[in-house]
């Protein structure tokens, strides 16, 4: 289980997060969603220990911030939104860079980078220089190094905002799966019919406050929506699944 207690992190002009307090269960995908600058990416690199926080963050009642560097490595993988290599490496060399501080055998190594590979369809590249993959295959690269270390609890920040509609809906499933296995799954995502329709729980941020936590139905209220993202939203769901259409307020 994640617990936050009172997790804030200084802006330049205001909080980027301000005493958020919340606690997640492990076997969940969960959305944070939220306007530009809400602070999504911020909550999740103040979870992954990458900004300093102040607050309490909490992995089954132990503090992340005291764990050592395996016990971390073991416990949380975290894909950034924009972390573009600028040197030639190839795709394994970035994928295996998510196994650093694991004690795992070079023959396990490679039997799970070839396993994340083939379920991101990114075994065509294998050996390519990371340079010349698209962004959208590059994206999939960054998700794979987080994948491969199998961690309890996955951040991932936007990781289907390059895809196409094929491999979002791919990746999606891929970190459904990772939930209904055990982990603790946590995305920011910009697809609020996406995000309604794959996660168990959503958090609602906007301007680094909590606004609402829980069940899609219980946060994508026209009251939130219209609030946070200034928008009014008619909700459609049939059996072909879940559409919006917003207009601007
Ligand atoms: N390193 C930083 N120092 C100070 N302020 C920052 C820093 N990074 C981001 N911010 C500010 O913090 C706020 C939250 O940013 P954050 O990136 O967490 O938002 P977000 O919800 O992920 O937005 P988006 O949907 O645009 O990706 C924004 O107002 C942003 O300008």
């Amino acid at each position: 289980m994640l617990t936050i207690e009172n997790g804030s992190l200084k802006g330049v002009t205001r909080p980027r997060l301000n005493n958020i307090t919340l606690s997640i269960d492990s076997g969940k995908l969960v959305g944070l969603i939220g306007p530009n600058g809400a602070g999504k990416s911020s909550l999740l690199k103040a979870i992954a220990g990458i900004e300093p926080a102040s607050g309490r963050f909490s992995w089954n009642q132990q503090l992340l911030s005291a764990m050592k560097d395996t016990e971390r490595a073991n416990t949380l993988s975290y894909m950034a939104q924009d972390d573009i290599p600028q040197w030639d490496m190839t795709m394994a060399d970035i994928i295996d860079i998510g196994l650093l501080k694991r004690r795992i055998s070079r023959s396990e190594r490679q039997r799970r980078i070839d396993n994340v590979c083939a379920t991101l369809n990114l075994s065509e590249f294998n050996g390519h220089s990371i340079q010349r993959l698209s962004r959208g295959e590059l994206q999939r690269v960054l998700l794979a190094r987080a994948l491969v270390a199998e961690p309890e609890l996955l951040l991932c920040d936007e990781p289907t905002n390059a895809l196409d509609i094929y491999h979002q809906l791919n990746v999606l499933q891929l970190l459904k799966k990772q939930s209904e296995q055990g982990r603790l799954v946590i995305m920011a995502i910009h697809d609020i019919p996406q995000a309604a329709e794959y996660c168990d729980e959503l958090i609602l941020l906007d301007k680094g406050e909590l606004v609402c936590h829980g069940q899609p139905f219980e946060v994508l209220t026209k009251a939130n929506l219209a609030e946070t993202f200034g928008v009014h939203a008619d909700w459609i769901c049939n059996k072909r699944g879940v559409a919006w259409q917003p207009r601007p307020l």
